[in-house]
């Protein structure tokens, strides 16, 4: 499997956190689009990235590549709680850092720490909070850290400059683990991801898809709308429900929307992270399932 790299990132925790994955030989890659592409090429069977963080919202290079470009099935979702520190060369002061270096979406989430307490510091991008600290400990400079994990503190020599700068508590990010094919069985808490791009862009056009759901007591865990690319103001959804396309509610919805919509792209259904995921509704099933039968038995009726 592929994962992105070097060694210390936030997305190597994820994968340690699942001991199936952890067995398994694992290949770090400088950039997320690398490991989506190398999953999608062949190069590895399974390719692990972030997609969402609690304080930055979505990883859109993960979103727009699996809803727009490849042919990827989410396998697992994984949720790992995220603390930053800003790591500098041993001795360094926070007081002297005039730049501060990592993955955009890791500087997104300490914007308030950066202003109010490196005012002036200039912030680049990275390709991994790893990558950042690697990049730190091999120039040596004072004046530049990186944001990451505490584990690429012992890992590259560095100094932790400033412990937990995320500006809010509970921060999380959020995993997906993919691979070319196949879709996990159905666990009884599973979620499901689809892009739907919509037939028309008319008044009440999103609201005619999320009915879709509404009207099946689907609950919806993520909304995005991302653009197509194909002009200012066209854009698409994507969109995490609660269930598995085993599901025959999930099923009957897809059915709906694809026969609806102008195109719906299914990104795989899987288990819902944590213990508590989102419990399929039951009882929305029966319900279904008795109205099926019963519709069935009325048309059993009809003389032809
Ligand atoms: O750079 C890393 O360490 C990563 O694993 C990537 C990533 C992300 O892109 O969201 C993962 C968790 C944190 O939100 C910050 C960075």
């Amino acid at each position: 499997m592929a994962y992105l790299g070097p060694a210390a990132t936030f997305n190597q925790q994820a994968l340690l956190s699942q001991p199936d994955l952890a067995a398994l030989d694992a290949r770090p890659l400088p950039t997320i689009g690398d490991v989506l592409a190398a999953t999608a090429a062949g190069d590895v069977d399974l390719g692990l990235v972030p997609i969402e963080n609690a304080i930055e919202g979505s990883v859109t290079v993960t979103l727009d590549m699996l809803a727009f470009e490849l042919d990827l099935l989410i396998q697992r979702e994984i949720v790992i709680d995220v603390s930053l520190n800003l790591l500098g060369v041993r001795g360094a002061r926070l007081e002297d850092v005039r730049e501060v270096t990592s993955i955009g979406v890791a500087t997104a989430q300490c914007r308030r720490f950066i202003i109010e307490h490196l005012p002036g510091a200039v912030v680049t991008a990275a390709n991994s909070t790893a990558e950042a600290a690697q990049r730190v400990a091999k120039d040596g400079d004072p004046s530049v850290a990186a944001i990451g994990t505490a584990l690429a503190a012992e890992v590259y020599g560095l100094d932790v400059l400033a412990p937990e700068v995320e500006d809010h508590p509970g921060n999380q990010t959020r995993f997906v683990l993919v691979a070319r094919e196949g879709v996990p069985a159905p666990t009884g808490h599973d979620k499901s991801t689809v892009v739907v791009f919509q037939r028309a862009d008319v008044p009440g056009s999103l609201l005619s898809i999320l009915q879709e759901f509404a009207a099946r007591a689907i609950n919806l865990s993520k909304l995005e709308s991302r653009p197509t690319k194909r002009g200012l103001g066209d854009y698409c959804f994507i969109i995490d429900l609660e269930g598995h396309v085993d599901d025959e509610l999930v099923a009957d919805c897809l059915r709906d929307l694809r026969s609806k919509q102008a195109d719906v792209r299914f990104l795989g259904s899987y288990p819902a992270a944590g213990d508590h995921g989102p419990a399929l509704r039951r009882e929305n099933v029966a319900a279904w399932k008795a109205a099926e039968e019963w519709v069935a038995a009325l048309r059993g009726q009809v003389r032809h």
